[in-house]
């Protein structure tokens, strides 16, 4: 519906008496639209204008009296800003906080922004978004996006000192339907990632304490392998779980020992009873062994009025893993030995022997053979636990677990995240050449930090951590990886396609270097996610 900047106020109000419109467009001699009325301004217009001009002049009054207002509006607001108390406010808060005006000008940020970011308030007072966006500060503007699109808007951002932030931008609007500020609240995700981290660890020695934690849920997946090594390797351990043959693993941290135990319980014939675990290089001697075998009530000081079961007796007719077996106090692996032998214990100042049936499985990081020798890890006990002895390599041996490894973490945190990010050839590459101290657990960790904290949907080797770019100088894959042919072709492809984009740039020249369609090439990419 549209009238001409000359008609009456009287036709506007008999157009709005039909119930269909909604908004009526003026238009001048040009046919251009020169304003709109809605039912909400004819209200103001009907209570504060002069009704006996053109409804283009009616248009040009009213624009002039909001002018007025959201500047004295904007006046209000911008003293607010500058107090004392508010920056007080904004500056005792733990997120940092990030104002622009409504041209996409910085008018304060708090404490919070400039330790998450690294930038001082000084660098970013007075500047447009797009000029701190050109100056490298940030890889994109939250309330660029607001102002653009009229609406809150939350985004990833990228800092110029490596971190990613989550940014929120809430827009500010005057009485009129203009923004008159943007206010962004700021979280630096790496951070939210490292106190995710903390009450994890914390919570996995809580679980240990309580010890009446199953700790093993049967909906987890099994190990994931693809290597022929590890693939063997998992076979054995599938036939020897059949059995109740002890199992001594030997494996640096984080290379899947206890995923291992817990996968050797599901497949043996206590798998409907209870998997338990205990680091014995967690707590001192006398937790551990009130939590291996319980105590009676009133047993030592601070015990339980009630007494407390142990972990051999909650596991019984299931399995006992007890990880860094290492660290066992000599007194300790005496009276652990005789559990595996006889079956049965003597709970913490109970003079009552406990029978059990319960199959232990024992892992370690440190040569136990060498602790053997040193005295400090009795004899005995090393050739009790070692029948079936596996040693599961760390990640650096066994290369070409990383790839399937990386988009087998990367599809579990896309899906428990709902993302859907792709990782490009040249990170990975990057990835074959790190050491990983930490192994799967270190590699698991990073990808889960990669999918939640990078702003674009393909991870690349950019967003690495700067130790991982570091260690990467391109070696190539070691001699005697033998992987299959399939996935051979694939990778030569992805790597003679990346290598060709990075220098023709277009499709359709690569095509033509490589002696292939165009299509194909695309296709390909796409499957890559480059
Ligand atoms: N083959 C695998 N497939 C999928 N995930 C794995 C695999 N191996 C290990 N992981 C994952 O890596 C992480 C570390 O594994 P796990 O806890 O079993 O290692 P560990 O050797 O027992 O470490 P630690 O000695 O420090 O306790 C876990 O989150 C586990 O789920």
């Amino acid at each position: 519906m549209q009238l001409h900047k000359n008609a009456h106020i009287s036709r506007a109000i008999e157009q709005f008496s039909d119930s269909t419109v909604e908004r009526i467009k003026v238009i001048n001699d040009e046919g251009d639209v020169i304003g709109t009325l809605s039912i909400e301004n004819m209200r103001d217009i009907l209570d504060s204008e002069d009704l006996s001009q053109s409804l283009g002049d009616i248009l040009q009054a009213q624009l002039r009296r909001n002018k007025e207002t959201s500047s004295h509006i904007d006046h209000q607001y911008s003293e607010i800003l500058d107090s004392p108390i508010f920056t007080d406010i904004v500056n005792s808060l733990h997120d940092g906080v990030f104002i622009t005006n409504g041209d996409g000008v910085t008018v304060k940020v708090n404490q919070a922004y400039e330790r998450i970011t690294d930038l001082k308030a000084e660098q970013l007072v007075g500047s447009h978004m797009e000029d701190v966006i050109k100056a490298g500060y940030i890889s994109k503007s939250a309330s660029l996006h607001v102002l653009k699109e009229e609406r809150p808007v939350t985004l990833m951002q990228k800092i110029a000192n490596g971190r990613n932030i989550i940014v929120s931008g809430t827009p500010i609007f005057s009485n009129n339907g203009d923004i008159l500020y943007v206010i962004n609240s700021v979280r630096d995700i790496t951070e939210l990632l490292e106190l995710k981290h903390q009450v994890e660890d914390l919570q996995e020695l809580k679980n240990l304490r309580q010890s009446f934690k199953e700790a093993y849920s049967k909906s987890e997946d099994s190990p994931f392998y693809v290597s022929d090594k590890m693939k063997n390797l998992l076979s054995i351990i599938e036939r020897v779980a059949k059995t109740d043959a002890q199992i001594l693993m030997h494996g640096e941290t984080g290379v899947g020992k206890t995923m291992i135990a817990k996968h050797v319980h599901e497949k043996s014939i206590r798998s409907n009873n209870s998997f338990l675990e205990l680091n014995c290089g967690a707590l001192p001697t006398n937790l551990i062994e009130a939590e291996l075998f319980g105590y009676e009530a009133g047993a030592f000081t601070g015990a339980l009025s009630k007494g407390k079961k142990g972990l051999l007796e909650v596991a019984d007719q299931g399995t006992l893993f007890l990880d860094e077996i290492g660290d066992l106090p000599l007194e300790l692996q005496v009276k652990l030995l005789k559990v595996i032998e006889d079956q049965a214990f003597y709970p913490v100042g109970s003079s009552k022997l406990k029978h059990i049936d319960v199959r232990i499985i024992a892992a370690s990081h440190k040569n136990l053979k060498q602790l053997v020798k040193t005295g400090a890890f009795r004899e005995d006990l090393y050739y009790r636990l070692n029948v079936v002895p596996i040693h599961i390599p760390p990640l650096r041996e066994r290369k070409k677990e990383i790839h399937a490894m990386t988009e087998h973490f990367l599809n579990e945190y896309n899906a428990a995240y709902g993302f859907d990010k792709t990782i490009t050839l040249e990170a990975i590459d990057a990835f074959y050449d790190f050491d990983w101290p930490g192994n799967i657990r270190e590699l698991k960790n990073l990808i889960e930090q990669l999918v939640v904290t990078t702003p674009e949907d393909h991870i690349t080797r950019d967003d690495l951590p700067e130790e991982l770019i570091q260690s990467s100088k391109h070696a190539p894959r070691e001699e005697d990886d033998i992987i299959p042919l399939k996935q051979a072709i694939e990778e030569v492809e992805r790597t003679m396609i990346t290598k060709a984009m990075r220098k023709y740039k277009t499709t359709r020249k690569v095509a033509e270097v490589l002696e292939v369609s165009q299509s194909t090439i695309v296709q390909k990419m796409k499957k890559w996610g480059e």
